[in-house]
């Protein structure tokens, strides 16, 4: 019912599905880019050590409360040639296919990798893909005077808003 409301504003149209994602992979490394750029969770979410534990020389005594700063990964220049720059070609090889970064971990990783992954990756490419088939994007200002610079960091990074037209194609 929704999609023939769709239909009648703005003509008919292929709705994207989740299996487009492997064909598409500029789009794919677009969205890491965006998801690796934004740096949600910079410190992660914190844990503890339920033993004595060894990690590299140290110590780290039983209790001991860990921030794994997913920020600092996802900013490595040993993983990303332009680590403050936004270039969807970190996620992509010589023939444009999609190239998987191993300093990815938006969604952290190991035992307590976030449980909702698939559907939030799920999500973002319908999302983004939906909104792009159907609409142009106009910014109200030059792209190059939108301040990404985040609104508020701490234990997320809140990005700021500004306002943008969605032309019907
Ligand atoms: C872009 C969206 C999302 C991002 C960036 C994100 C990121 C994260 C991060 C960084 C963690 C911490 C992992 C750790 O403890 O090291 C986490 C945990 C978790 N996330 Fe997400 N998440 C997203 C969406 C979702 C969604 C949609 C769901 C559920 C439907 C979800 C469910 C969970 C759960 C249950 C955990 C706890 C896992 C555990 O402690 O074992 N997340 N997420």
């Amino acid at each position: 019912k929704i999609h023939e409301e769709i239909d009648q504003v703005i003509g008919p149209q292929r709705i994207p599905s989740v299996n487009d994602r492997v064909k598409m992979p500029y789009t794919d490394a677009v969205i890491h880019e965006i998801q690796r750029l934004l740096d949600f969770v910079p410190m992660g979410v914190p844990h503890s050590v339920i033993r004595d534990t060894h990690f590299r020389g140290y110590l780290l005594p039983k209790g001991t409360d860990v921030f794994p700063l997913l920020g600092s990964v996802l900013k490595d220049p040993k993983y990303f040639r332009y680590p403050d720059a936004f270039y969807p070609q970190h996620f992509l090889d010589e023939q444009g296919c999609f190239k998987k970064n191993e300093a990815f971990v938006a969604f952290s990783s190991g035992k307590r990798v976030c449980l909702g992954e698939a559907l939030a990756r799920m999500e973002l490419f319908l999302y983004l893909t939906s909104v792009l088939q159907n609409f142009s994007l106009r910014p109200l200002v030059p792209p190059a005077d939108i301040d990404v610079t985040p609104k508020l960091s701490g234990f997320g990074n809140i990005p700021p808003t500004y306002e943008l037209c969605l032309v019907a194609r």
